[in-house]
This record gives C-alpha cells, sequence and structure tokens, in this order.
C-alpha cells in the first residue's frame, strides 16, 4: 500500500502548500477537513508562534502554523486531537498527530535546557538547536508500554478515573531509565494490580500522540497473586469472560486492538489490524 503521508523537513521560506493551524484549542477545521491553503491561512490575523514544514500528503507540501491563541475565523471551529482521532478519516489523524507532536516539542524547546538561551531550529533537519553550547534536541517520544494479561477465557482489564464512565482498559505505563519493556511491563502489573505473568509476548506498536508516547504492546500470561488495585491510579479491576466484556477503549487504540486480537483467537474470528 503506498501511504499518502510521509514526513519530512520542509523549507518554510518556499510558498505554496496546505496548512494545519494549532492552538491551545486543538486544530482549525471547517466543512473540507482541517488543511487550508497555505498562503490562505496565513492572511488571516493569526498569532503565530511558530511554523514548521512538516510533510508530503498525495505529493502535496503539509505546513504547521503553532499559534499563541485561537481566532474567530467564519465557517471554522477547533477542535482537540483526541476527537479527530475518533471521528475523522485516519490519515488525517495521521498528519494531524504528527504536525502536534513536532508543535509540541518545538514550543518545549525554544529555551536551551542546559545554558538558558534561545535555541534555533537547524534548516532542513528536526531538530532544535543551541548556538552557545551546541547542545541538540530532537523530538521527544516516551516509550510505554501496554500489555492484556489473560487467563484462558478471561482478560483482566482495569480503570483509571480518568476514564471515560464505564469503560476498563488493558493496563499500561511509562519505561523508566534502565528498564527494557519487558521489565516495565513487569514493574506496572506488579504495581497497578499486584500480579505476577508470564510468557510475554511481543504483539505490536502504536504512535500514540497524547502527548508523545509510543505504545509496545504486549499480550502476557497470569502467572499468580490477587488483584490489588493500586490507590489513586487504578479505580477498579477485574477478570472478564471474552463472552461478556465491558466498554471497552477506542477502536483506533493499541489496547483496543490486543483485547481484539485475543479474543478473535480465542474465539477462531478473523483477526483485526492494528491502526498505524
Ligand atoms: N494507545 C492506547 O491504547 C493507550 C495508551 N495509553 C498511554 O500510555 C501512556 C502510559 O500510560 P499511563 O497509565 O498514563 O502511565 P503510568 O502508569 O506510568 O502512570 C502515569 C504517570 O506517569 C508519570 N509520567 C507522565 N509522563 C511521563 C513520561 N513521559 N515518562 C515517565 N513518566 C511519566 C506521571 O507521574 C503520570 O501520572 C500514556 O501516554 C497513555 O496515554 C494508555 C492506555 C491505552
Ligand atoms: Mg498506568
Ligand atoms: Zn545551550
Amino acid at each position: 500500500m503506498i501511504s499518502r503521508w510521509t514526513t519530512a523537513v520542509l523549507d518554510t521560506a518556499l510558498p505554496g502548500g496546505w496548512a494545519v493551524a494549532r492552538s491551545p484549542e486543538g486544530f482549525l477545521f471547517d466543512d473540507n477537513g482541517a488543511l487550508f491553503p497555505r498562503e490562505w491561512l496565513k492572511r488571516q490575523d493569526l498569532s503565530i508562534l511558530a511554523e514548521h514544514g512538516i510533510g508530503h500528503l498525495d505529493g502535496e507540501p503539509v505546513y504547521l502554523l503553532e499559534l499563541h491563541s485561537p481566532l474567530d475565523i467564519p465557517g471554522c471551529n477547533w477542535k482537540g486531537l483526541r476527537a479527530f482521532m475518533l471521528e475523522d478519516d485516519h490519515t488525517l489523524y495521521k498528519v494531524l498527530g504528527y504536525a502536534a507532536q513536532i508543535g509540541t516539542w518545538a514550543r518545549e524547546h525554544r529555551f536551551c535546557g542546559s545554558c538558558g538561551k534561545h535555541m534555533g531550529q537547524i534548516p532542513l533537519e528536526r531538530a532544535m538547536y543551541c548556538d552557545a553550547c551546541e547542545l541538540r534536541h530532537y523530538p521527544r517520544i516516551s516509550p510505554s508500554m501496554i500489555v492484556l494479561i489473560t487467563r484462558g477465557d478471561e482478560v483482566l482489564l482495569a480503570r483509571s478515573p480518568r476514564f471515560v464512565t464505564g469503560v476498563y482498559s488493558t493496563l499500561a505505563g511509562f519505561a523508566e531509565p534502565g528498564e527494557s519493556a519487558e521489565d516495565c511491563l513487569v514493574r506496572e502489573v506488579r504495581e497497578e494490580v499486584s500480579i505476577e505473568v508470564k510468557n510475554i509476548q511481543y504483539m505490536g506498536s502504536q504512535c500514540w500522540p497524547f502527548p508523545h508516547s509510543m505504545m509496545l504492546g504486549f499480550h502476557a500470561e497470569y502467572a499468580g497473586g490477587d488483584i490489588v488495585p493500586q490507590e489513586d491510579e487504578i479505580e477498579d479491576a477485574q477478570w472478564f469472560n471474552v463472552h461478556d466484556l465491558p466498554p471497552l477503549p477506542a477502536s483506533r487504540s493499541i489496547a483496543r486492538y490486543l483485547i481484539d486480537l485475543y479474543v478473535a483467537r480465542r474465539l477462531g474470528h478473523a483477526e483485526p489490524v492494528l491502526p498505524g
């Protein structure tokens, strides 16, 4: 399959192309989507913090206008990235997910973390650079593991207080320095539900741009212990039979993929495809 969207570092001095605009209220959109003719967008009275050339969509250059604040433009509205994930075309979500990560990273690296001076973008490289101390900062990605724990016909699912009412999901957590993804998995499972696992199997990965996670997905089998939910982090955790599951996470998430994959294998159904 030919990918419609490829990332690239584009020269912002060149005219033309498409642009997306991002403010603290999300991305600008209208009836045609979230991509606007760039020259038209730049003629609006936007408070532009930075501009980044981010890639090509169907061969056309795409830029990000990172704004200080949203602006009312007739016929347009603002919408968060999560809503684009849930409601819109997958390719558009990929473009905006990348744009969000680049915008956040560049905004948070305007000053050097070592000497405090202004940093600038290196032309044609995705890096921020400090002239004074020659430090480079590349986009930040946070490796996180996510795991479906299984016990025959049962799967362990949990609720965080942050979840939509009723929804149960897999366990997840950020890797700490010094850990492999598997070390992280064993630690997080102990911390969050106090059980032991075995036979850890890697199932695939997914970019999760909220704000910059790289999800490494696993299945693991129950090996021992009773569920003790971690205070404050886990509101409830239970074993659910594959024939009687609670409301599950959004279909584009790797959490949902890990659950759907196990259920499909258990019941002999066609396996789902992991959304990129
Ligand atoms: N794509 C998917 O299906 C799913 C993705 N996730 C994502 O997995 C990631 C980890 O899941 P959580 O249970 O929230 O993590 P977690 O279990 O490690 O706990 C969250 C805590 O980790 C700390 N933290 C925040 N950012 C961090 C970072 N960059 N590095 C290290 N520690 C950090 C904070 O203290 C935060 O309260 C999150 O980005 C979450 O959105 C979680 C579930 C499903
Ligand atoms: Mg967690
Ligand atoms: Zn510096």
